[in-house]
């Protein structure tokens, strides 16, 4: 989870879309600024330090498998839901099944982050491969509504030819990340004078009696 140590904040962001979407691609890209084609299907967690806006981050960044096995990952959707600050969810916007796919996956991160009764989950919507436009199956108007409608961040990109845009996605997401936990925050006082204050009233009513 998050912590902020004066200037400092870590954070832990979860990668995640359906096969071949690109989800190594940018990963990598943020991580060393290159694109290196193939990357082999293993899943990965990076340590990566980077200053946002002046203040330094440190973000684990878990680039995490998909299954299409539902309660497979219903269930590893609870585990990612308990690690994360924040998701990347990636589709390509050559394949229509990855765009559903991510649909579905805000779905079940939602209805998981209820059950556990967590806070607002930050997540930001990824259509990758914008170099393949003439292959295009999913309009960028579709990413943007998809995001509009579940309060999240949208960027188009293309790991394979723009570093800029795959950082503006995770700077995006770290500038979310801080936000909500400004509300949790204040939330959290708002709470706290809510208590004492009924604490206040209840000894009072008490006492009168
Ligand atoms: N043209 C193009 N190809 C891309 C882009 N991003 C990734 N690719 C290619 O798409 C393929 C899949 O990329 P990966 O990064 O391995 O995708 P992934 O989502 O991690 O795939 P899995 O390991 O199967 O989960 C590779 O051949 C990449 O070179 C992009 O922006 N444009």
């Amino acid at each position: 989870m998050t912590r902020l140590n004066g200037q400092r904040m870590d954070a832990n962001v979860v990668v995640l879309g359906t096969d071949n979407v690109g989800k190594s691609a940018l990963t990598v890209r943020f991580l060393t600024r290159r694109f290196i084609g193939e990357y082999g299907d293993i899943e990965s967690l990076y340590t990566h330090n980077v200053v946002v806006d002046g203040r330094e981050q440190t973000l684990n960044i878990w680039d995490a498998p998909y299954s299409q096995d539902l309660s497979f990952e219903s269930l590893m959707c609870e585990k990612r839901v308990q690690w994360a600050d924040g998701f990347v969810l990636v589709y390509s916007i050559c394949d229509r099944a990855s765009f559903n796919a991510v649909s579905r996956l805000i779905q079940t991160i939602k209805t998981t982050k209820d059950f556990l009764g967590l806070e607002k989950m930050p997540i930001v919507i990824v259509g990758n491969k914008r170099d393949l436009h003439h292959r295009r199956t999913v309009l960028s108007e579709e990413g943007r509504l998809l995001a509009l409608s579940a309060d999240c961040q949208f960027y188009e990109v293309s790991a394979a030819e723009n570093y800029h845009s795959v950082l503006m996605v995770f700077h995006g997401l770290v500038d979310r990340i801080r936000e909500s936990r400004v509300s949790a925050k204040k939330l959290a006082g708002i709470k706290g004078i809510v208590k004492s204050m009924s604490a206040v009233f209840t000894r009072r009513r008490t006492d009168s009696l």
